[in-house]
């Protein structure tokens, strides 16, 4: 890799909030960096992708200035454009400016750029780029500009935003108050938080990152001593993945995976499951059923040794019966839950107590949550992985009430309380461990919200898990590497077939194109 991929890729998985991407610009400035040059080398930057993306000629551009920074930015967009021939007019509705701002405001003017303060005025330009607010947005948006605002969202053209949709909050990503729907953001340096949080998703548009070549020393020295967030990448997912095997090796050297799923109500997330595991490559998969569906999984998986349980009256599997000389320490890993009901409760409890490294989703969720989460985690000796979606993570842990709030914060004190690492589901997936690290996947599908879909992720990381055991794989990075296959497959399957085109099945079968199409 030359240094400027190098430096892509690393760049890539930062993930920054508002306060230390201001303690990254502080020392930017401290070292020498006058502001102004700064604020007019990433206008630049904006201006040159919207040149490319606005068709020249009889485009009017209409840009929204906010009183701070985020404004001067777009000042200094509207000039540039003014100068490359597009037809700009300005909305400014600030008594009030920052004085960088205002001196590219006064001089916008000079060239005869018209400046508005009715946002009605700008109701028919082609395209409006979005300088309102950016990182430096604390306050609740009101009156004018929240009028505003509402009245920009109901237009049809599209905006451009830069750094951030004006109105998000930089690190949760809420709305406050109002906030501009973009249809494409300009993201500034490096990732905020905001843009790896499902309630922005529906601001955020196409969100692009302007790298204004930022010194990476910076960035250490100011995330050096704190909590990291990691934005899941293809790079190092793909690094994470158990290629290339040895090519002296055998099946048990590639991992063995338990798994426990399934019931005689549903029969189906046993299947998914283990399809999902089988796409990863595993040495080994036993997959332990209720004894009725033993030929009905072993239909669908010749390869895999299918072990049928005695079950309860309601047909859930009563207790594990293993083959003769094996036991749960035969395995690398585990994953139960799928299909089990909650009449499976001894079964999970037999498995906590297993020195293996376990995959918790669905049922196997639940009766933790019955049988007390943190109390039955605490006598673990080997690594866990919960994967609730919120639902079951409430079930989880009924003393963090404000999952809706704040997910980064919710998950991580999950984490924090559990020991376990917690991958909380939704649109963007986040991945905490009680360290106070965080994962956070950047790219997924709305076509993954089917049943089914969940099964198939507990597969796959089941399945890189047992594999990772023998190797140098931190789990973090497999329970990341899951996450990022599943959605990659999901991404792809929507491309051939739409979004409701990607049932849990069909979802299995794209599994293995996800990780081709990147090699
Ligand atoms: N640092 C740099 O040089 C670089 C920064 N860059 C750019 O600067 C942006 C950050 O700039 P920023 O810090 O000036 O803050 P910004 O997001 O423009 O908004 C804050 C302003 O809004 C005001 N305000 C707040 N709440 C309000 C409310 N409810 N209703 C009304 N007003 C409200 C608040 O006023 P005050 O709180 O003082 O009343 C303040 O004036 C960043 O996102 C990026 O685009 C890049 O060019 C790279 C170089
Ligand atoms: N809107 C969405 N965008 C992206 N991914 C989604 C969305 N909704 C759900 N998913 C993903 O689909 C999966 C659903 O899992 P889960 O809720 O456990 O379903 P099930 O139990 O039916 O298998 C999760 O991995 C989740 O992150
Ligand atoms: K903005």
């Amino acid at each position: 890799m030359t240094d400027l991929q190098n430096r892509e890729a690393e760049i890539s998985q930062i993930v920054v909030t508002a306060a230390q991407m201001r303690e990254i610009e502080e020392r930017i400035f401290a070292a020498g960096m006058p502001v102004v040059a700064l604020m007019e080398k990433v206008a630049g930057l904006i201006s040159r992708r919207l040149e490319a993306m606005i068709p020249p000629g009889k485009s009017r551009v209409g840009v929204l200035v906010g009183p701070g920074h985020n404004g001067g930015d777009a000042l200094v967009v509207a000039r540039e454009l003014h100068f490359r021939g597009y037809e700009v007019w300005i909305y400014n509705p600030f008594n009030k400016l920052k004085e960088l701002t205002g001196k590219h405001l006064q001089y916008a003017q000079s060239l005869g750029i018209p400046c508005y303060q009715a946002v009605e005025q700008l109701r028919d330009c082609d395209v409006l780029v979005d300088g309102l607010f950016g990182f430096g947005l604390e306050r609740k948006l009101k009156d004018k500009i929240a009028v505003a605002i509402n009245e920009l969202n109901t237009w049809k053209q599209p905006i451009f935003s830069i750094d951030l949709p004006s109105g998000l909050h930089t690190d949760t990503g809420e709305a406050l108050g109002t906030a501009i729907r973009a249809t494409h953001t300009f993201c500034l340096g490096l990732w905020k938080l905001a843009f790896l949080q499902d309630r922005a998703l529906d601001y955020l548009g196409n969100a692009e990152l302007i790298d204004f070549d930022i010194p990476i020393a910076d960035v250490e020295a100011v995330l050096k001593d704190v909590a990291k967030f990691t934005r899941i990448t293809t790079a190092k997912a793909i690094a994470n993945l158990p290629l290339p095997r040895r090519p002296v090796t055998h099946k048990y050297k590639e991992g063995h995976l338990l798994l426990v799923c399934g019931s005689h109500r549903y029969a189906g997330g046993a299947i998914l499951t283990a399809l999902g595991a089988r796409a990863s490559g595993v040495g080994m998969l036993s997959i332990a059923v209720p004894e009725y569906l033993k030929p009905i999984l072993v239909s669908h998986l010749p390869e895999a040794l299918v072990i049928g349980c005695p079950e309860t009256e309601t047909g859930a599997i009563a207790h594990l019966q293993l083959p003769e000389k094996t036991d749960l320490s035969t395995f690398d890993a585990i994953a139960i839950g799928p299909g089990l009901t909650i009449d499976a409760t001894p079964i999970v409890q037999q498995v906590m107590e297993s020195k293996r490294p376990l995959v918790l989703d669905a049922d196997a969720l639940n009766i933790l949550a019955q049988i007390g989460t943190i109390s039955t985690l605490q006598k673990r000796q080997a690594p866990t992985i919960l994967t609730p979606h919120e639902g079951e993570f409430k079930r989880l842990f009924p003393n963090i009430p404000d999952i809706q709030q704040d997910k980064v914060k919710a998950v991580s004190q999950a984490a924090l309380q559990s020991g376990a690492i917690v991958l909380l589901k939704g649109a963007r997936t986040l991945i905490a461990n009680a360290h106070g690290s965080l994962w956070l996947n950047p790219n997924s599908t709305p076509a993954l919200a089917r049943g089914g879909s969940g099964d198939v992720l507990t597969g796959i990381m089941g399945g890189l898990l047992a594999q990772a055991m023998k190797k140098q794989i931190a789990i973090e990075e497999v329970v990341a590497t899951a996450s990022w296959w599943h959605s990659q497959a999901g991404i792809i399957a929507a491309q051939e077939r739409t979004e409701l085109g990607v049932d849990a099945f069909t979802l299995t079968q794209y599994l293995m194109q996800a990780i081709v199409n990147c090699h």
